[in-house]
């Protein structure tokens, strides 16, 4: 159509430098042949270098521009100099796509310290270290885009109390990041949230929590998984200039998962686990007035505080009888 001018298009990124961690693999994989395919010059960092490897190999079979580089997210100086001699090899990094992270399942009760401090270490701080390499070494001067890949969980993470932490804190340091860089140049970040997507990560967990993952899929509105293509395509779009106004944000990525998770039975390994019902009284705010016989039904002239089918006001009735008395 004559007319239009769009900016998708193969030519996208075809001047641009892009740095994605954890590129060898996964997600991270999709994203650096969709980068590629949109003309940038993609760099793969993360530790096993086989892996990079051969993703470089297939995207360059595929005619795009790949580089691989090892990095270790968890050390700062090595994202320093990967980003120094990166930006001294080719001239300047103009994104960011810190990818790499991962987690393991446990409920809260049985992590340890060390655990909890190693997947906070491994995202929050790994994120971070990246963020600021990438500032000093270029985008700070210069400008750039940053997109960071979390995981959903607006609603916490049963299962990954430390994911879930140090995803939280990614997100709010992205917003801070958004408004104390922003001036530079018009650095923009953003993040990407999964839900479940089927990827390489899922080799990471055993049968019983892909089976628990699976039996999620009733929770999620979308009745599927997702695909490594539906976050690639999401960072595509945030990386570009068609989303040059849009900063600071977490794009969930779920099909409305995290909407509708209320996943109560990943404590269920503590023997405190109480599958009858909470033991936590619920706090009912209407005044004492027909008292606790009627069950918040109303009649003998008092308000009526729920109306509900019958199952749901029989369980009303039974938290009134639970409830805190104020
Ligand atoms: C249940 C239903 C939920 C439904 C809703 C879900 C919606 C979203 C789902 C999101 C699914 C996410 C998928 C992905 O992210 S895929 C990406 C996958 N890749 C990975 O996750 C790999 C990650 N793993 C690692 O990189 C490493 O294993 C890790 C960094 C986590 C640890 O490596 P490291 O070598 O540093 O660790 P150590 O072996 O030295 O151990 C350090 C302490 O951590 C404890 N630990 C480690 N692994 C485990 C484990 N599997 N279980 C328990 N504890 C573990 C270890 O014991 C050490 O602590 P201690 O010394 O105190 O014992
Ligand atoms: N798949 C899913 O359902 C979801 C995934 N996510 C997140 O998306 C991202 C990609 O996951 P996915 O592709 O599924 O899983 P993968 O396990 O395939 O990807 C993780 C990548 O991170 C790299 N990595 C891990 N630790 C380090 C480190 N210390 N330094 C450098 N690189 C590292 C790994 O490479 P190497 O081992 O060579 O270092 C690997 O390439 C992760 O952050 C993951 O947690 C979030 C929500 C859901």
């Amino acid at each position: 159509m004559s007319g239009y001018s769009s900016v998708f298009g193969k030519g996208l990124f075809k001047d641009q430098v892009i740095l994605v961690t954890g590129g060898g693999t996964g997600i991270g994989r999709c994203i650096a042949h969709e980068l590629a395919s949109l003309g940038a010059l993609v760099i793969i960092a993360a530790r096993k270098l086989d892996q990079l490897n051969n993703t470089a190999k297939e995207i360059r079979l595929l005619g795009g521009r790949c580089e691989t580089m090892t990095l270790n997210i968890r050390d700062p100086l090595q994202a320093q100099d990967l980003v120094n001699s990166l930006v001294a090899k080719h001239g300047k990094l103009t994104g960011l796509v810190n990818n790499a992270g991962g987690q393991f399942h446990s409920p809260a009760s049985k992590m340890s310290p060390k655990g909890f401090a190693t997947v906070v270490d491994l995202n929050l701080m790994g994120t971070f270290y990246l963020c600021k390499a990438a500032f000093e070494g270029y985008m700070g001067e210069y400008g750039g885009s940053i997109v960071n890949i979390v995981a959903e969980c607006r609603n916490g993470f049963p299962g990954m109390v430390h994911t879930g932490a140090a995803r939280a804190g990614i997100i709010n340091m992205t917003k801070t990041l958004a408004v104390e860089w922003g001036p530079y140049n018009g650095i923009r970040i953003n993040c990407v949230a999964p839900g479940l997507i089927l990827s390489s990560g899922m080799k990471n967990y055993p049968e019983k929590v892909l089976d628990g993952f699976l039996d999620n899929s009733w929770l999620n509105p979308a009745g599927r998984m997702g695909t490594e293509s539906e976050i690639a395509s999401s960072v595509v779009f945030l990386l570009s200039p068609a989303a040059s106004y849009i900063n600071g944000i977490n794009l969930p990525v779920d099909g409305a998962s995290s909407l509708s998770k209320g996943d109560a039975k990943a404590n269920s390994a503590h023997p405190s686990y109480n599958p009858a019902g909470s033991k936590m009284a619920p706090y009912i705010g209407w005044p004492q007035q027909g008292g606790e016989g009627d069950g918040g039904r109303g009649g003998r002239g008092v308000l009526k505080e729920l109306d509900a089918p019958e199952p749901m006001m029989q369980l009303y009735a039974k938290y009134k009888s639970m409830a805190h008395k104020l």
